[in-house]
Parts: structure tokens; C-alpha cells; sequence
């Protein structure tokens, strides 16, 4: 797979049309088109494949329509009546499905732009397919730009897929009437693209050390994240796309590297960071001196419980420079091993760190652990949910079988029911091979976490519900049930009960998940601010990196309302680790002007703080939520700044107005403040509205439903 980098001309590997680069690429590709001795006025040979043949070329490429067939219907929906189609085709160019509107299927047809057809550059010429495969790259050919007249009414942008082993195994491509080119058509295909990749690799590589990364934290679980994987002792074994951009190195570069060669540490080292991260992003220097955060995917009790079994242990101090392969430790048994290895892990004792609430959401978890009761995790954004439900997991009888996590929000709604319940063959249009389980599935013996269950489409909410009750999962367009066992946590920082009230969830699932609820305090709240934010600093530091935090800034940290929660404090603390670096202590300086903006204007302000997400009020049953202070920090003050004021779902209608302006006209300019903050989401993420929800600590739906009131160039 080649490395898209930015020198070859667009940091998005993608050529704009009648960029010098792009002629030079259709001009290349209109010469070998020659050279296959093809006419431009030449009527090609449009016979398709019969019947069996085209059955026995999708027989072969069985994976690949496996994991793109719910992308193509996700990606037709958006395209749908734009006189356009979706095809899916294999690496020699043979299209082998295709959707599309049916007026312009008939023109289609018209050019064999069908199933059976071959559309490689021998034998049409100059065309998005054929030239996408050849270059390995995403390619858009509009109009004149195809080599056969016939064809040249047509726009076509395609983008070649890549197998987990970096070898193309086919290419997905959006064709229409050449007046209905949009620019934003290949951005979609891309994104497509990338989400098969990505849905392949979650699949491969089951026992190897998977590690997620990027240079924003709030990329991380997003299509745009770099994903590699490494032996567990330490040899690269595969990348996606975007990890080689990310690493600036082709996947055949990338084979003669180790994790410590590009990451600048021997994996042990890594491992024992991994232990006592608690899950949260570590930091990490690739070797062109960038700085990532990452997120490790591994079996991590299995493997630690096995390895300290077998008397070997990740340790920092001895490696081999070939391997990185973790040092031998004294033998212990196998049962103490594994005990002692759970224990290091994320676990519930660890997020123990001093604050009295935090406290005693642990010791109430612990007092139902091992009975199955499900789990609902309150609390604003960043608070720690995701955390808390691993910790849970980790901590539980179930820790040697899979804790699958889903985020209702982050999926588009029309995936998430083949995310969670999987689909048979034929499930889909056209669908006729092996299908794929769900998540549901996927976790059965474990956990499965349920993330912004608020989220969930209401259509969904009856099967989960059945699904919980009956405890067996039927996938899409199957007769067969599956047995699931699972332990059940769900999190949200919505309201439930007024989404009841509005009809958008569903009363009798809202009892059937509503077995232990419990809050995780906003940080204003928690009187342990100091531990959780020394611990976040050694976690971002690295190998040698000796920095903290001065008394000065300390007291501006305990004086702002953090409305983002830890997530907020982690961001922040990243960005001052890199500007301090390799040792000294975050001052002032260190800290973004914003921030800082924000805390002296609260230094003017005499503001109520905002109300935090109360068991009751989350759950719609306290009538006045104005007025809860926050226990152990008396002394917050409330700022009014623009990410207090993006409205997450739970807290819009209770933002705290201050004494000297009137509600309505506060009102007012929180909404400008709000859309602007979206506006500059959306812009920053290129109109991808998951990524921009996932950096303000929003829903989507928040912003869907302020799409009348966006810039309508904002929309990817
Ligand atoms: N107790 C903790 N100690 C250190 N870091 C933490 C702790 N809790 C959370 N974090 C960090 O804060 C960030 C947000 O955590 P997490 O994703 O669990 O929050 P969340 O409540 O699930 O957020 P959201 O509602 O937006 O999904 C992560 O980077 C996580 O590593």
C-alpha cells in the first residue's frame, strides 16, 4: 500500500481536478491506454461475464463484499437521487455489485457500467476504476478525462481498498451524470473506504497488539485514526492508511521496522505504561518526532496472566534490540499470576484516587459485582464512563472473555442495527454471501458496553429489548438465534427520562437497563483534583520526561469549571507536557490563551456553578436543577465560556446565566457562541459531523439539529 503523504501533493491524497498533478496522472494513464492500442471512438466490448462466472469472481471475493456491503448502503443512502451509483469491484477491475438510482442506471447500462463487466484501464481506457487501481490511489476522472468517448459522460471518483496486509483487494467507486460532480463525492468514497479497511482489521491480527493512535486525542476511535499492528513482541506486522500517512511510511517501508524503531521505546517499556494507563491515551514520540496519543487493543489479563504464568514479564529494563521481547521475572503460580496481573490493569481499585463520590459509586459497584445486574454509568462528558464500564469488566468474573463496547452516537444510524444484531447472507440488496455477527454476539461470556444508549434509534430500541429478555440474538435476515449471555453497562450523559416523555426512548427498556445506576461526579466536583491530574501527567510523559505542574497554575486548574471533565484536563495537559519538554513544570505560559481568557473572565464573574447530572436530574426526576453546589469545591466559580456554552444534550437548558445580563439576551449569545463553536467543529473535521460531535462533547443530533442555522459550507 503506498504512503499518501503530503508531498505528493494534497495532505489528502487526492489530486484536485485540474491540478498539475492530476493532469500529469491522466495523462500517464491516457498513454498506457494507447499503448493497450484502444481507439478513443471505440465502442467497447460491454458482453458481461455469464451468470457463473460473475458467482464464481464474487465467490473469491467473498471478504471483501462481506465488509463493504453495509458501507455501500450507507454510502448510497447519502448519494441517493443525485443521478449516481455505488460499485464495488474486484482488483482486476471486474464490477461485482453495484447500486444506484434507477434513472441513471439506464444510461448506465447503456456503457455496461453493470455487474460482470470489466472496467480496468485495458480494456475501458482512462476511467476512475481502472486508473484508481493502476495509480494504488484515489482518482477522480470527470468527463473528457476518460479515454473512451462513450464513457465521457460520466464523473467517477474512486478509491482503491486495501486488504490488512496492504494489498489491494478491490476499489470502491461513486459514478454519475458528469453535471452532477461534486467535490465532496470522493471525500464520502474515502471515508467509505476507509471504514472497510478499518472494519477489516478489527477483524484480523486476534492475537497480536493492536494500538490505535493519533495526534489528537479526540481522533482517537474515529475513521481517521492510525491503526498498527505489531507481533506481541514487537515486529510491525501490518498499518492502515492512516497510520502510514501519520508515520510517513509506505506499508513495504513500514516492514522493516519494529514498534521500538518507530515508536522510540522497546515494547516491555510500552507494556508496563500500558498497565498502569487505566486505559486512558498514552503518549508516544514516532520516530519523525511527532507526538500521538494512542490506545493499545490487546487481550491484555490473557496475555499478562500467561506471561507472568510462564515466569516472563513486560519489563522495562532488559530487551532484545531485535525483538523487544519482554525480560524473564521469577516464576509465580499460575493463579497468583493472573491475580497479580489483574490488579495492575485498569480495575476499579485504581480509579479510587480520594474523592468521597467517586468513592462510593466503587464501593457500591463492588458490593453487586458478579451478579449480572446491568450497569448504568451516569455523568457529564469525559467524566470517566468509558473508564469505569473496562474497569468494571476488568474486575469482573467475565475478564477472560471479550468486553465489546459500542458508542450508539458515533455509528450511523443505519449500521448500528448490523453492528449490533449482525447480518446472514442476503441480508442486504444483492447481499448472497456469508454474513457477519454483531457486537451482541461477539460479546457473548463478557461484557457488553452500551455507550450514549440516548443515542440509539428508537426502531432498535424493541429488538435490544428483546434481545436482553430473551437473551438470544437473531442477526439481519436470519432465522437462526444465537445464545448470548452478557453482562450488560450502558452510559449516558442525557436526560432519559424527558427523551421518555418525548417518545424517543422507550420506557420498558429504560427498565430493563435501569438495574444499578450510578454518577460519576463532574471534576469541579471531585476534591481529588490534584491526584487525577498528577496522574494523567505521568501518563503523558515520556521515557525520562520528568514535568509538573506549578502552584500557580495548579490554583487556576482548581479555580475553572471544566466542562469538558478530564478529557478536558488531559487535552490541556498534553498540549503542555510537549511545550514544557524533557523537564521543568506548566506555567502560565504553557497554557492556551483561551483557557486563560477563560478563567480571568470568571475571576469577574460571580456565577453560580452549573448544575452537574444528578442521578435525579439525568433521570428526569428532580423538578429545579439550578442551585446544587459543588460538594468539596466551594470555591468554583462559573466562566462563561464558549465550551461551557456548546450545549451538550443533558445540560443546554440548565446553562447558569450570570447576574448582570438579561436571560433572554444570554440566551441569545450563548446560541451564537454555540454555533460558532460548531461551525469551526465542522470546518476542522471537513463536515464530518461524527468527529466534529465526538470534539465538542456533543451528540450528533445536537448539531443535526442546528443544521438550519450552519453555514451550509460547513457540511462535508
Ligand atoms: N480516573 C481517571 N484517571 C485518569 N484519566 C481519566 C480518568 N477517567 C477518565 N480519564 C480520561 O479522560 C478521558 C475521557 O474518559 P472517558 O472516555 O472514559 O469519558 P466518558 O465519560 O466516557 O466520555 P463521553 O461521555 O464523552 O464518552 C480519557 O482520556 C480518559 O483516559
Amino acid at each position: 500500500m503506498p504512503a499518501i503523504s503530503a508531498g505528493q501533493g494534497s495532505a489528502t491524497g487526492v489530486y484536485a481536478l485540474n491540478s498539475e498533478h492530476h493532469r500529469a496522472l491522466i495523462q500517464e494513464s491516457q498513454a498506457r491506454s494507447n499503448a493497450f492500442g484502444l481507439q478513443a471512438s471505440e465502442v467497447p466490448d460491454y458482453a458481461p461475464l455469464k451468470l457463473t462466472e460473475l458467482n464464481l469472481a464474487r465467490d473469491e471475493n467473498r471478504r471483501l463484499y462481506q465488509h463493504a456491503s453495509p458501507v455501500m448502503e450507507t454510502l448510497y443512502e447519502q448519494i441517493a437521487n443525485t443521478h449516481s451509483m455505488v460499485l464495488l469491484t474486484s482488483r482486476n477491475g471486474l464490477i461485482l455489485h453495484s447500486m444506484g438510482d434507477m434513472d441513471f442506471l439506464e444510461k448506465a447500462n447503456r456503457v455496461a457500467l453493470m455487474p460482470g463487466v470489466e472496467w480496468s484501464e485495458r480494456s475501458k481506457g482512462t476511467n476512475a476504476i481502472g486508473t484508481a487501481l493502476t495509480e494504488e490511489r484515489p482518482v477522480v476522472v470527470h468527463g473528457r478525462d476518460h479515454f473512451l468517448q462513450a464513457n465521457q459522460f460520466l464523473t467517477c471518483s474512486c478509491t482503491p481498498i486495501f486488504d490488512p496486509h496492504g494489498k489491494v483487494m478491490g476499489a470502491l467507486d461513486v459514478t454519475g451524470d458528469e453535471r452532477s460532480y461534486h467535490q465532496h463525492t470522493m471525500a464520502l468514497v474515502r471515508m467509505s473506504a476507509q471504514m472497510i479497511e478499518n472494519h477489516m482489521f478489527a477483524n484480523e491480527f486476534p492475537d497480536a497488539l493492536r494500538i490505535h493512535f493519533h495526534a489528537r486525542t479526540e481522533f482517537l476511535n474515529t475513521l481517521v485514526e492510525g491503526i498498527i499492528v505489531f507481533t506481541m513482541d514487537g515486529r510491525f506486522i501490518s498499518a492502515n492508511r492512516s497510520a502510514q500517512f501519520q508515520l510517513g511510511l509506505s506499508y513495504n517501508a513500514l516492514q522493516a521496522h519494529t514498534f521500538s524503531s518507530l515508536f522510540g521505546q522497546p515494547v516491555s517499556q510500552f507494556f508496563d505504561r500500558l498497565r498502569h494507563a487505566a486505559g486512558q491515551p498514552l503518549s508516544l514520540w514516532m520516530h519523525n518526532g511527532v507526538s500521538v496519543y494512542c490506545q493499545a487493543r490487546l487481550k491484555p489479563v490473557d496475555w499478562f496472566a500467561n506471561r507472568w504464568a510462564a515466569g516472563a514479564a513486560p519489563s522495562s529494563e532488559a530487551t532484545t534490540p531485535e525483538a523487544d521481547m519482554p525480560s524473564p521475572r521469577p516464576a509465580t503460580t499460575a493463579t497468583t499470576a493472573a491475580a497479580a496481573g489483574r490488579a495492575s490493569l485498569s480495575s476499579l481499585h485504581y480509579l479510587n484516587t480520594g474523592d468521597p463520590q467517586v468513592a462510593a459509586v466503587l464501593h457500591k459497584l463492588q458490593r453487586v459485582q458478579g451478579s449480572d445486574i446491568p450497569i448504568m454509568i451516569l455523568g457529564e462528558t469525559g467524566t470517566g464512563k468509558d473508564i469505569l464500564a473496562q474497569a468494571i469488566h476488568n474486575d469482573s468474573t467475565r475478564v477472560r472473555k471479550p468486553f465489546v463496547s459500542i458508542n450508539c452516537a458515533s455509528i450511523p444510524e443505519t449500521l448500528i442495527e448490523s453492528e449490533l444484531f449482525g447480518y446472514e447472507e442476503g441480508a442486504f440488496t444483492g447481499a448472497k454471501r456469508r454474513g457477519a455477527p454483531g457486537k451482541i454476539q461477539m460479546a457473548h461470556g463478557g461484557t457488553l458496553f452500551l455507550d450514549e444508549i440516548g443515542d440509539m434509534p428508537t426502531q432498535l430500541q424493541a429488538r435490544l429489548l428483546r434481545v436482553l429478555q430473551e437473551r438470544r440474538v437473531t442477526p439481519l435476515g436470519s432465522g437462526k438465534e444465537y445464545e448470548v449471555d452478557v453482562m450488560l453497562i450502558c452510559a449516558t450523559n442525557k436526560n432519559l427520562k424527558s427523551l421518555i416523555a418525548q417518545g424517543q426512548f422507550r420506557e420498558d427498556l429504560y427498565y430493563r437497563l435501569n438495574g444499578l445506576v450510578v454518577r460519576l461526579p463532574a471534576l469541579r466536583e471531585r476534591s481529588d483534583f490534584e491526584v487525577v491530574a498528577n496522574k494523567i501527567l505521568l501518563n503523558l510523559c515520556g521515557p525520562g520526561q520528568q514535568v509538573r505542574i506549578s502552584p500557580e497554575v495548579m490554583a487556576l486548574f482548581q479555580r475553572y469549571r471544566w466542562p469538558g471533565n478530564i478529557r478536558q484536563l488531559h487535552n490541556l495537559l498534553r498540549t503542555a507536557v510537549v511545550m514544557v519538554g524533557q523537564s521543568g513544570s506548566i506555567g502560565t505560559d504553557h497554557l492556551p490563551d483561551d483557557f486563560l481568557d477563560e478563567v480571568r473572565e470568571s475571576a469577574h464573574q460571580s456565577v453560580p456553578p452549573a448544575p452537574a447530572v444528578t442521578e435525579d436530574t439525568a433521570w428526569g426526576l428532580s423538578s429545579h436543577p439550578l442551585g446544587s453546589t459543588a460538594p468539596g469545591r466551594a470555591d468554583v466559580s462559573a466562566p462563561m465560556c464558549a465550551a461551557s456554552a456548546v450545549p451538550s444534550d443533558t445540560t443546554s437548558t440548565h446553562v447558569p446565566m450570570p447576574p448582570s445580563t438579561g436571560m433572554v439576551e444570554t440566551a441569545v449569545r450563548l446560541q451564537d457562541v454555540a454555533l460558532q463553536a460548531m461551525t469551526e467543529a465542522l470546518r476542522q473535521c471537513e463536515g464530518n459531523v461524527s468527529a466534529a460531535a465526538k470534539l465538542l462533547g456533543v451528540s450528533r443530533n445536537t448539531i443535526y439539529r442546528k443544521k438550519d442555522q450552519l453555514p451550509s459550507d460547513v457540511w462535508g
